[in-house]
């Protein structure tokens, strides 16, 4: 088995573990970029157009967190290849008219890829490069720190503007990064945040102007978090950090009740396909 290490800088990393209900590695390794580098690995999320978090993209990042704990990888910089977006959040068609098994799935491998990210070893730096919509927002607040591009784009949890809900542990991600009331007021209205915004009240934590600025930036602070001793800062990160991942850990099946109850519903299933006619109208 290649180790992270051992590849050729820049080289794509092939996802190797085989289990029964993942993908084929060839559809996986397509939708997530493993670039190693000196000391730690360069996540790229390239599922065209908008990088949505379908069954198969949640088990390729969640496959990628694998094999880069397994080779030892210290750290990662998690990000996009897709001009313009970080991540479009959770992929609207899995929620909307789906199978009861697909459905299952699907939720099943985001709380499976939080839990790992949330709770990683590897110190994880987002470089937000485009707009982070819910999913997208939460991915790169399970990381320990944010760098987003200046810009047009926005980041937030955006839910109730489609007529869903975040769900707890989304909710207790967003209360760990910018606080109770920040998070109630903009939770309730479904806030997407400018960059600068973002920055004000601590969703991000450093603006760069472009891309070229952004790489550095991004490793710089990787960089400071990895001078610090591993043990040390991990079991730091876990005092903030476990509370919450201890409650999802032990309610897994009645959050994926709820989860799958709430989505089927004819209210919901009505707002989702509504808010898919919008985005597709814009086209
Ligand atoms: C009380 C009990 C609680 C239990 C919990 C229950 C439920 C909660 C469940 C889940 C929480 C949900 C989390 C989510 O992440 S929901 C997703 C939220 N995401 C969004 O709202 C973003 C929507 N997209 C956009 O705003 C824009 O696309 C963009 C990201 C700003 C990019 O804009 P751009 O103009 O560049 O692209 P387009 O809009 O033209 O999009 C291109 C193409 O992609 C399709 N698409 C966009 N986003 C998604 C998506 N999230 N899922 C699926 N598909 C998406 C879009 O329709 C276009 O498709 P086309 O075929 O027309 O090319």
């Amino acid at each position: 088995m290649m180790s992270v290490t051992s590849i050729a800088r820049n080289k794509v990393l092939p996802f190797l573990r085989k289990s029964t209900k993942m993908q084929s590695t060839a559809s996986l390794s397509s939708l997530v970029k493993l670039e190693e580098k000196q000391g730690y690995a360069v996540v790229s999320m390239q599922k065209t157009p908008v990088n949505s978090l379908s069954l198969e993209m949640i088990q390729a990042l969640s496959q990628s967190l694998i094999e880069l704990e397994k080779n030892k990888c210290k750290g990662i910089i998690l990000t996009s290849a897709c001009p313009g977006i970080f991540s479009a959040g959770l992929d609207i068609r899995e929620m909307y008219q789906p199978t009861d098994d697909r459905l299952n799935q699907f939720w099943s491998s985001l709380q499976t890829l939080w839990l790992q990210l949330y709770g990683s070893k590897m110190a994880t730096v987002a470089l937000i490069n485009g707009h982070a919509p819910a999913g997208g927002c939460l991915l790169a607040m399970c990381c320990d720190s944010r760098i987003m591009l200046n810009g047009k784009s926005k980041i937030g949890l955006n839910e109730t503007k489609l007529g869903i809900v975040a769900p707890s542990w989304f909710k207790d991600t967003f209360v760990n990064t910018i606080g109770v009331r920040q998070s109630e007021r903009a939770l309730q209205l479904g806030s997407l945040f400018s960059p600068e915004e973002a920055l004000k009240i601590g969703l991000v934590d450093k603006l760069v102007p472009d891309m070229e600025t952004a790489t550095a930036v991004a490793e710089a602070e990787l960089k400071e978090f990895l001078q610090i001793p591993g043990m040390a800062r991990y079991l730091s990160k876990m005092k903030i950090r476990e509370a919450a991942i201890k409650d999802l850990s032990e309610t897994r099946e009645a959050d994926l009740n709820q989860f799958v109850n709430f989505a089927k519903t004819d209210a919901v299933q009505k707002g989702l396909g509504l808010y898919l006619q919008s985005l597709a109208k814009k086209n």
